[in-house]
């Protein structure tokens, strides 16, 4: 428990001695004698060489994203997925000229997305762990929102610039009300590899009924409905969202607002997938309490979304935080702080099942 741990010695400002140590290292990697020595002895090397190697991907990235988009938007990593290309044939297929193609092309090998095997284009190792992963082109498609957004890093982070990604999210607040739909199909489209996650790390066959709360179109209780039949499902979501999806399939629906209406009674198992961190603190809390309030003694809460790491993964903080940014609304926690809330909304315990790709996303059970 954190508040049983011996209080750390503070020097006399009051500061955490690690915060010395690091201002020591920074001045170190800051004299260009260091960074000389440190070039010439082979471990120092090395250990430079990755630095540098970090350095320059994250002063860059931008650029590699920006050449998966457009083998993306070209239609050549599709089409490549198909059949392999000569380049006059892929420079037809993505209509741009066949120099422009090769510099696609060329740009794409050195990232591993496509490879030149003879006379012949094809895909690369992670040309093809992108087409094999469901939605990541549609997320990357719809990168170009939250790219216009990034454009002026400061003015989004001061609240005064961005809105493109905010538009897409018609529930953040101060968005025009927009077509759910839109986001509703980018959910469904990614929702496969979410819900496995989520069945790697939960035995839901050991429950009756399941309401996935913020279910969107309802991908994530048609997965878990076929990997285990028996179970009963009810869909929660805001009336736009439920009114737009297919009502055949056995699915019970339940329109409303997380954040003012009761929670429908009789469900002994809860989810909420990629909710949670949608949402601010005191909504977040409330969705919490409602859950809570509608679950029976013994019923459980799935919380199933990415969460931040600090110091392990970068996706948390800098990926999302600046995605929720945009958003205007929400923010990452880290699994103490999300069962920090659910303590305060009244579950008894809570506990993390490893997943096995926590960068799509994480779980926490919660029993009441
Ligand atoms: C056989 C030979 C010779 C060689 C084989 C070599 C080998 C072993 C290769 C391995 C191949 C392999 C199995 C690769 C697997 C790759 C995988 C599993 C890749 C998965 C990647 C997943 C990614 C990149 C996921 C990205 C997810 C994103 C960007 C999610 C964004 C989510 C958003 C924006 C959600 C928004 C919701 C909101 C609003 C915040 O609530
Ligand atoms: C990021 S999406 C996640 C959808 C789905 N759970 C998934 O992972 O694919 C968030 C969902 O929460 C729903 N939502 C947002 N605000 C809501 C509210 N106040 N009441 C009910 N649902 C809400 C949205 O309509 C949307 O379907």
């Amino acid at each position: 428990m954190l508040d049983s741990k011996r209080p750390i010695p503070r020097d006399q400002a009051g500061r955490h001695p690690g915060l010395a140590l690091a201002q020591w290292r920074n001045r170190l990697i800051a004299s260009p004698r260091f960074q000389a020595l440190a070039q010439r002895l082979l471990p120092g090397r090395w250990i430079a060489r990755r630095h540098a190697r970090r350095l320059f991907d994250l002063t860059a990235g931008f650029v590699y994203s920006q050449v998966t988009a457009a083998l993306v938007e070209s239609g050549l990593l599709r089409t490549l997925a198909d059949m392999p290309l000569t380049l006059d044939q892929a420079a037809g297929a993505a209509c741009l000229t066949p120099h422009a193609t090769r510099t696609l092309l060329l740009a794409a090998a050195s990232l591993d997305l496509t490879q030149h095997v003879g006379e012949h284009w094809t895909l690369g190792v992670r040309g093809a762990a992108l087409v094999a992963t469901p939605g990541l082109e549609a997320m990357i498609r719809h990168h170009r929102l939250f790219y216009a957004d990034l454009a002026d890093p400061l003015a989004l982070l001061r609240g005064s610039g961005g809105g493109a990604l905010a538009s897409l999210w018609d529930y953040a607040p101060g968005s025009d009300p927009a077509d759910a739909r839109t986001y509703s199909e980018l959910m469904s489209a990614t929702q496969p590899m979410v819900a496995a996650q989520a069945l790697a790390a939960y035995r839901f066959a050991r429950h009756r009924r399941l309401l996935d709360i913020g279910g969107g179109s309802g991908a994530f209780l048609r997965a878990v409905g076929e990997s285990v039949p028996g179970l009963a499902l009810g869909l929660f979501d805001r009336p736009q969202v439920i009114a737009a999806t297919a009502a055949e399939d056995g699915i019970a629906r339940h329109p409303g607002d997380f954040r003012h209406d009761p929670l429908p009674a009789g469900y002994d198992l809860h989810s909420l997938v990629r909710v949670l961190h949608d949402h601010d603190d005191e909504p977040a809390l409330a969705i919490l309490a409602a859950s809570r309030a509608a679950l029976s003694p013994g019923g459980r809460l799935l919380i199933v979304e990415p969460m931040a790491a600090p110091g392990k993964a970068p996706e948390g903080h800098a990926y999302f935080g600046l995605y929720l940014t945009a958003m205007r609304s929400g923010r990452p926690r880290t699994p103490d702080e999300i069962r920090a809330m659910l303590r305060a909304a009244g579950f008894s315990k809570s506990v993390q099942r490893p997943t096995p790709l926590p960068l799509v996303a994480s779980c926490l059970v919660a029993t009441v």
